[in-house]
């Protein structure tokens, strides 16, 4: 699938728009660099638009370990693409090498995040698509992603509850078990 190119003129014309759409003049001074300002930010914030989990899950090792590995709060910016605005809080993601022992680098876990989160989102996609993609490309004999989220659309508008956090999960393989699965969780929440 090829990457979709962030149209940074047509993102600059749209911001104008919106800039005479909520009665403001565009052409004052304080708003002159605004689009470009606003296209650029879009650009950074939807960037994983334009990339796979397999662009990230790279680096893999034969370490033969078959125990869960879990990072933990691994920050998460994302966009709520019905109102599109943030969605914040953290994600947790462990999984239990395959049968070959293979794991992959710390890190690449959290730019998984990215990938999924740095586009519009809904949380419950965003849990499952980092969920799957640890399945097809590291083919563990399981998986557990965790996040917890603050939507600052129902905080700084409509329903407006701040503090109210949304906990999705997505489980799959071996962390189905009750008793693999109380473990992670007990590693999640402890
Ligand atoms: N399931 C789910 N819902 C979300 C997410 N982000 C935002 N929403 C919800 O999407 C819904 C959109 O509802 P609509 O009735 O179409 O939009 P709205 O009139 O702006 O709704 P209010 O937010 O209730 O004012 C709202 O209930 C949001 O809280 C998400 O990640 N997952
Ligand atoms: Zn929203």
């Amino acid at each position: 699938m090829s990457k979709p190119e962030f149209d940074h003129a047509r993102a600059e014309r749209a911001v104008r728009e919106l800039l005479f759409a909520i009665g403001e003049d565009p052409d004052r001074e304080g708003l002159k660099e605004t689009p470009a300002r606003v296209a650029r930010s879009y650009a950074e914030i939807t960037a994983g638009l334009g990339m796979q989990a397999s662009d990230v899950l790279t680096t893999t090792f034969e370490l033969g370990h078959d125990e869960m590995i879990l990072v933990k709060d691994i920050e998460v910016w994302s966009m709520c693409e019905h109102h599109l605005v943030p969605f914040t809080g953290v994600a947790h993601v462990g999984y239990i090498p395959g049968t070959d022992g293979r794991i992959t680098g710390l890190s690449k876990l959290a730019r998984l995040v990215d990938v999924y989160s740095k586009r519009p989102q809904v949380q419950e996609r965003l849990t499952t698509q980092v969920a799957e993609s640890l399945v097809e490309l590291l083919k563990p004999r399981g998986v557990i992603v965790v996040i917890e989220c603050e939507h600052l659309c129902m905080t700084m508008r409509g329903v407006r509850k701040p503090g109210a956090k949304t906990i999705t999960s997505a489980v799959r393989g071996q962390l189905r078990n009750p008793v693999t699965r109380a473990e992670a969780m007990s590693l999640i929440v402890g």
